[in-house]
């Protein structure tokens, strides 16, 4: 038999994830549950149960990085690693709602060469592989910029405030990531945290559409690093970048 292409089999393991989360979610709720501590350690453990046993079943010589799984550093001389976040806006799944994601990146020589981001509570799986057409961006109205529920930063309120723009808040990154694909937004600026798995499957989907992405100092994003630690994150249109980081730089320099 063929084997799969990555391509294929990141969809197949994002959409399974999603669906396994769906279930857990839905068992727990029939069941009683309502502490939602309870609800997101049981979705981030079974998520990553599956995730990880495809990978080593389908992939068995690759390396992996899991926000749920122990960091053993083999990826930093391997040629291939699969970046994973099992369930991106824990918080949101756990309240029942919809903006959530699972993330599934491949990184490869150098760069990132995939990514897959499910978005279970719509049905949409979104892949670097097959990208969107990206939605056209009326000039004369303001940027709608997606931004964190839980997270809230000064920062970013100042570069939003700074580019006379208006907030869309939503959880988890790559929702909001796929937000600008789906023209439910325009732009996605982060600041204060985060880490490889959270933006990797996301960026890589961006990039592939043709949207602009960098870190706040417009260095590029790099993955697969010894230190996973990646706290910022600029996606736009290419024609409100430099709208977009002349506000960064301002904000800077007001906020520190
Ligand atoms: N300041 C911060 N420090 C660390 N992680 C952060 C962060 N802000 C956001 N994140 C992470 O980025 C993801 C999206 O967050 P948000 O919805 O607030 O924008 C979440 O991932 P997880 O849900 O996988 O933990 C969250 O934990
Ligand atoms: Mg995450």
């Amino acid at each position: 038999m063929a084997v799969k292409s990555d391509a294929d089999l990141a969809v197949e393991i994002a959409e399974g994830a999603g669906q396994v989360l769906l279930a857990v979610r839905d068992e727990l709720i029939a069941n009683g549950e309502e502490d939602q501590r309870a609800i997101a350690k049981a979705g981030d453990a079974k998520a990553q149960e599956f995730i990880a046993a495809k990978l080593r079943e389908e992939r068995p010589e690759d390396a992996v990085l899991s926000e749920e799984a122990r960091d053993d550093k083999a990826r930093l001389t391997a040629a291939r690693v699969w970046i994973v976040d099992p369930l991106d806006g824990t918080k949101e799944f756990s309240q029942g709602r919809h903006d959530w994601a699972v993330h599934i990146a491949l990184w490869a020589d150098g760069d990132l060469a995939l990514g897959v981001v499910a978005l279970p509570g719509l049905g949409q799986v979104l892949s670097s592989a097959k990208p969107l057409a990206l939605p056209a961006r009326a000039a004369d109205e303001a940027l709608r910029f997606a931004v964190s529920r839980s997270h809230p930063s000064p920062l970013i309120r100042s570069v939003i405030d700074g580019a006379q723009g208006q907030d869309v808040p939503m959880g988890s990154a790559g929702y909001k990531v796929c937000s600008v694909l789906r023209g439910e937004t325009d732009a996605y600026v982060h600041a204060g945290g985060q880490f490889e798995w959270d933006s990797a499957a996301p960026i890589a989907i961006a990039r592939a559409a043709g949207l602009f992405t960098s870190r706040l100092d417009g260095s590029a994003m790099v993955y697969n690093q010894d230190d996973v630690y990646l706290p910022d994150l600029i996606v736009c249109h290419h024609q409100d970048r430099q709208a977009i980081t002349d506000s960064v730089v301002k904000a800077l320099a007001l906020n520190g």
